[in-house]
């Protein structure tokens, strides 16, 4: 049965207790007096030189002394000496850090996995986690698929009890209840939690891949995992449930294996990157990589990007809240009143996202970040780009077949602007016009709706938030629609209003009532 539900219920307020905010500035402040002008960086000396000869005033001794004092920068003092920490440590103990989420259980595949782009990854291993019991014909297995950096510790385990990224989602009674069902959580290849990805060795050299790490895609990921359940005897999944990127996952597993999945739950993902979030995430790989720690990816036996990592993570940040949360929640509120303003963070809002991108720098792996961000930007479930993905992995495996396992062109990347500037193209001119968003009148692109029919008979949970920017509400309501023209008449789409979430994209992490308590019900 169709159903479009908007859920209204009262706002859950955002502000968060004065008390954290200013615990958190306290501990990140670290004000210190201006250097005296010799120790002060060039640029200054430059301007005190310009000011003394422009506007020289004389003091009692006779000396010249700029109009104005130096400002101080206390996020670059704390940067530096991040830096010299990990360069000191890194020569004592050796390069860190080594990402973990904890104990996992391990799956180790020691046949080739071809990728979409022309990659291969001769072996590799999946880091995973289970929750609840497998039942006898293994007919109640649920694969829960991750957002972009999550590790596969969605709830706590005897051997991690750490809570999980989904802690009160999963459990006996929860949303994903694991009275019922037997829940399985993977890191994706291309992460850094256990799973094979950028920090790997590669067992052709026994050196870390880095950026000789093969291009990823969302359905490469997939396809690995289910060489996971094709390990653990599971022939078919009861759900295939994600969010964000695992929401994309989601989709794509029922696409690519759709005798295998039986209902398909998609949360603020979408079927195909749409230009704006692609944009969010090309902006955070540039500030990354032009982060000279970052070496070209070649950064492991050094310090890690690690001013990089934080600038991109509080781009990111950006992407997955909301203004009106925001302006709930900070205001225009400054963190010290009291004080000039400053050029470092200064207002709540900036130590915020200097905090968010402080704690997550040495969290996640550059690369890591790099290989599923570009992962996401590449998905398209439309029809065109599935039988191009086909016909790229069939001449793979005959290359791979023929003993010519690499393709040259696979990781020299050509790819530069052109010398003549970029003209935008008319779209009747487009090889077709079937990419145009999803209106009200044209409905979803034929090409979509295509490359949706193989899901016209599985029951769909969509679900969407209308304070997401970085996935936004149009995406979901466009999955909806596109299993719908494709024939799918039990297909059921839930919009959360602002007066229901104002958490934006991270609504998935936060509102178990609404989030949770719509996936439990389709889920049954
Ligand atoms: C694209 C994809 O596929 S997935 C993307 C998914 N999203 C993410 O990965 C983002 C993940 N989000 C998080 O990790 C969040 O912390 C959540 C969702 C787990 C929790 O959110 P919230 O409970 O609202 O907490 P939030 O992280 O916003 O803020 C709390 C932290 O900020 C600090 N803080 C709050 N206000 C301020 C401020 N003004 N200045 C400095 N610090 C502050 C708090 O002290 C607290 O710090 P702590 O975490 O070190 O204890």
């Amino acid at each position: 049965m169709n159903s479009t539900r908007s859920i209204v219920a009262a706002a859950r307020t955002a502000a968060k207790p004065s008390k954290s905010i200013s615990r958190s500035w306290t501990r990140h402040s670290s004000h210190k007096a201006a250097p005296p002008l010799s120790q002060a960086p060039r640029s200054q000396n430059a301007s005190r030189s310009f000011q003394t000869q422009g506007s020289r005033k004389n003091t009692s001794a006779g000396l010249a002394e700029a109009s104005n004092p130096a400002m101080a920068f206390p996020c670059l003092d704390a940067l530096e000496s991040k830096s010299a920490t990990l360069e000191a440590r890194s020569l004592s103990s050796g390069p860190e850090p080594s990402y973990t989420s904890g104990v996992t259980l391990n799956y180790q595949c020691h046949e080739p996995l071809l990728l979409d782009w022309g990659g291969v990854l001769p072996e590799f291993n999946i880091a995973y986690e289970t929750w609840g019991t497998l039942n006898a014909d293994k007919s109640n297995v649920i694969l829960l698929h991750t957002g972009l950096s999550a590790s596969s510790h969605a709830h706590s385990t005897e051997t991690n009890p750490k809570p999980g990224w989904w802690e009160k989602f999963i459990g006996p009674g929860g949303c994903l209840d694991t009275d019922k069902y037997f829940v399985i959580c993977t890191n994706v290849i291309g992460g850094c939690y256990g799973s094979t990805g950028p920090s790997s060795v590669d067992p052709a050299d026994g050196h870390r891949y880095a950026t000789r790490f093969p291009i990823l895609t969302m359905e490469d990921m997939v396809r690995a995992q289910f060489r996971l359940l094709d390990g653990l005897g599971i022939e078919r999944l009861y759900a295939s449930v994600g969010a964000s990127m695992g929401g994309m996952q989601s989709l794509a597993a029922g696409v690519l294996f759709p005798e295998r999945v039986g209902r398909i739950a998609s949360i603020s993902g979408c079927a195909r990157s749409h230009p704006y979030s692609i944009a969010m995430r090309h902006t955070q790989r540039q500030v990354l990589m032009m982060d000279p720690k970052w070496n070209r990816g070649f950064y492991y036996d050094s310090v890690p990007p690690h001013a990089g990592m934080k600038l991109a993570r509080e781009i990111a940040t950006v992407t997955y809240r909301s203004g009106p949360e925001w302006e709930q929640r900070f205001g225009r509120r400054r963190a010290d009143p009291s004080k000039q303003p400053a050029l470092c963070p200064d207002f709540l809002i900036e130590t915020y996202l200097d905090h968010a991108g402080e704690k997550f720098c040495l969290e996640y792996d550059a690369n890591s970040l790099l290989y599923v961000s570009k992962a996401m930007d590449l998905f398209d479930l439309g029809a065109v780009s599935q039988s191009a993905s086909a016909a790229r992995r069939a001449a793979h495996a005959q290359r791979f077949a023929s003993g010519q396992a690499k393709d040259s062109d696979a990781a020299a990347c050509s790819l530069s602007l052109p010398d003549s500037p970029y003209e935008e193209q008319p779209e009747s001119n487009a090889p077709s016009d079937l990419n145009k968003p999803v209106s009200q009148s044209s409905g979803p692109p034929e090409d979509l709706v295509l490359g949706l029919k193989v899901l016209r008979d599985h029951p769909a949970l969509v679900m969407g938030v209308e304070s997401d920017i970085l996935f936004p509400a149009w995406q979901q309501r466009e999955i909806a629609e596109t299993l719908r023209r494709a024939g799918n008449k039990n297909v059921t789409h839930v919009e959360l209003g602002e007066d229901v979430s104002l958490f934006g994209h991270d609504s998935f992490l936060l509102d178990l009532e609404h989030i949770g308590g719509n996936l439990k019900q389709f889920l049954g």
